[in-house]
């Protein structure tokens, strides 16, 4: 298990040691650090060095998302790390990294996932339903804008930045009414106890590999994918390789307002449900498919090719210009 694979292209600091690459938040360390105790656990003698590193999205903290243009921000540099041997193994937010890639890097495991639904903190209102007329609710994703105005149109969305303890603050603290994070992370940062409302599918759908783990290595590094391929939730997978392969076939380089939640359902298949907005929510496009659970990403393309019967590209194409 820690001998190193004749056939890998990579030299590693010690047989027996794997060196993770990581952003340095405190969600990112949880999440590195969750598939390190794992990863000590299926293979007892490994040693597991976290390396971390600066992506453009933790040096530029202020600057809008959708300005800064968003594709591999928070994931190139780590990617690169792997792609010249400073580190074995990469852990990525699923939902951060982009749909396509080098075709050196494969995912080596995708985790079982946490509860992929959005969470509203609203310390006073408590409720999207509750909030009065006007109410500020601060998020930098244009998704969550576009579901937020869908659902309050009257509602004045803020665009937030920063990592998910000062963006929890700003509702904490009365500077905004509410604030729309991931259920996930506050979950694994054990900040749960502060959301006030889940919001969830079917209504409010979440980002594609929101709630995901993506590890990711090289592509040629038998050795590592042995290690991390038991780490690995087969339905996890197939729900995300669907969401991506819509999210992929419908993007034209920006960032867009898109909702996909992918899932085993109870008789054998899967199913993806996907919408569509435009940035500020008045038209809502919805295609909700089934398939077999062993072609997720058919069932994406189909999806994709739904939506843009319904006329997806021209709502997208709105989306990228703010
Ligand atoms: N770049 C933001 C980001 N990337 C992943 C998560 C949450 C964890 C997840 O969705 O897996 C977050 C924070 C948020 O959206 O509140």
């Amino acid at each position: 298990m820690t001998a190193i694979d004749a056939t890998s292209v990579d030299a590693r600091p010690g047989p027996g040691t794997i060196r993770i690459g990581t952003r340095g938040s405190q969600l990112a360390r949880w999440q590195s650090e969750w598939v390190s105790a794992r990863l000590r656990e299926l293979h007892p003698g490994l040693r597991v060095e976290l390396v971390e590193i600066k992506t453009q999205g933790d040096r530029d903290r202020n600057s809008p998302l959708a300005a800064i243009g968003g594709i591999g921000l928070f994931t190139k540099e780590i990617q690169r790390a792997l792609l010249d041997s400073t580190v074995e193994v990469a852990v990525h937010s699923l939902k951060d990294l982009p749909t396509q890639g080098s075709e050196e890097l494969i995912l080596g495991a995708v985790p079982v996932r946490e509860d992929a639904a959005d969470a509203l903190i609203a310390p006073v209102h408590r409720t999207l339903e509750a909030l009065p007329p006007g109410a500020t609710i601060g998020t930098g994703s244009l998704r969550r804008r576009a579901q937020l105005l869908h659902a309050r149109p009257d509602l004045q969305v803020v665009g937030i930045r920063g990592n998910v303890e000062t963006r929890l603050n700003q509702a904490l603290s009365g500077t905004l009414d509410g604030v729309v994070l991931a259920e996930a992370g506050l979950r694994r940062l054990g900040l749960a106890g502060h959301v006030t409302q889940r919001l969830g599918p079917p209504l409010f759908l979440p980002a594609v590999g929101q709630g995901a783990l993506g590890i990711e290595c090289r592509a040629l590094d038998a050795s590592t994918r042995a290690l991390l391929a038991p780490l690995d939730d087969p339905g996890t997978r197939r729900a995300v390789i669907a969401e991506r392969r819509t999210l992929a076939e419908l993007e034209g380089g920006c960032m867009i307002p898109l909702a996909a939640w992918g899932r085993d359902t109870d008789d054998g298949l899967m199913a993806l449900d996907v919408a569509v907005f435009d940035p500020d929510g008045l038209e809502r496009l919805f295609v909700s498919a089934t398939g077999p659970r062993d072609n997720p990403d058919s069932l994406g393309r189909q999806v994709a090719e739904q939506l843009r019967a319904q006329g997806a590209d021209r709502l997208l194409q709105r989306g990228s210009h703010p």
